[in-house]
């Protein structure tokens, strides 16, 4: 599995020791990051990852920055996005088995890499259950098509 990683200048450690450890686990790693920790701007790297994501040139994404709200707003708007911000592991698991969420961020100011690797194994080791969810899904989904 193909995942893709992102990050702002604030998780530049943090996306380096999760994708150390994602490869470790035998996952390909694809970083759409910054690899400085100059100031930069965690929009560019939301929307790369969720362009990734959607496209299929990978299967799901993990984006970084402070708190995971800043870049997971940006990759929610990449249509075919579904990102959500997880600092425990119970919603990261429910985000995929509920929501088919494609996309994980987390805060590199909030939580640290052991809780990380907790939060990746449950959002990375769970399948989306589909059922009645797929029909909430769907209907998130379709606000999108709502709007433009
Ligand atoms: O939601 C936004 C992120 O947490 C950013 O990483 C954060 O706003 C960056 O803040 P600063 O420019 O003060 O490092």
């Amino acid at each position: 599995m193909k995942i893709g990683l992102g990050n702002d200048h604030s998780a530049v450690e943090m996306k380096r020791q999760v994708a150390e450890y994602l490869k470790e686990k035998g996952y390909e790693v694809v970083n759409y990051g910054t690899d400085s920790e100059e100031s930069c701007d965690y929009p560019v790297y939301g929307e790369k990852v969720g362009r990734a994501v959607a496209s299929g040139e990978v299967d799901l994404g993990i984006i970084i920055c402070g708190t995971g709200l800043g870049i997971s707003l940006a990759a929610n708007k990449v249509r075919g996005i579904r990102a959500v911000v997880c600092s425990e592991p119970y919603t990261a698991r429910l985000s995929r088995q509920h929501n088919n969420a494609n996309v994980l961020a987390f805060g590199a100011r909030v939580i640290g890499i052991e809780l990380a690797k907790m939060i990746i194994d449950e959002f990375l080791g769970t399948e989306f259950e589909g059922g009645r969810h797929q029909r909430r899904v769907d209907m998130i989904m379709d606000i999108e098509n709502k709007e433009r």
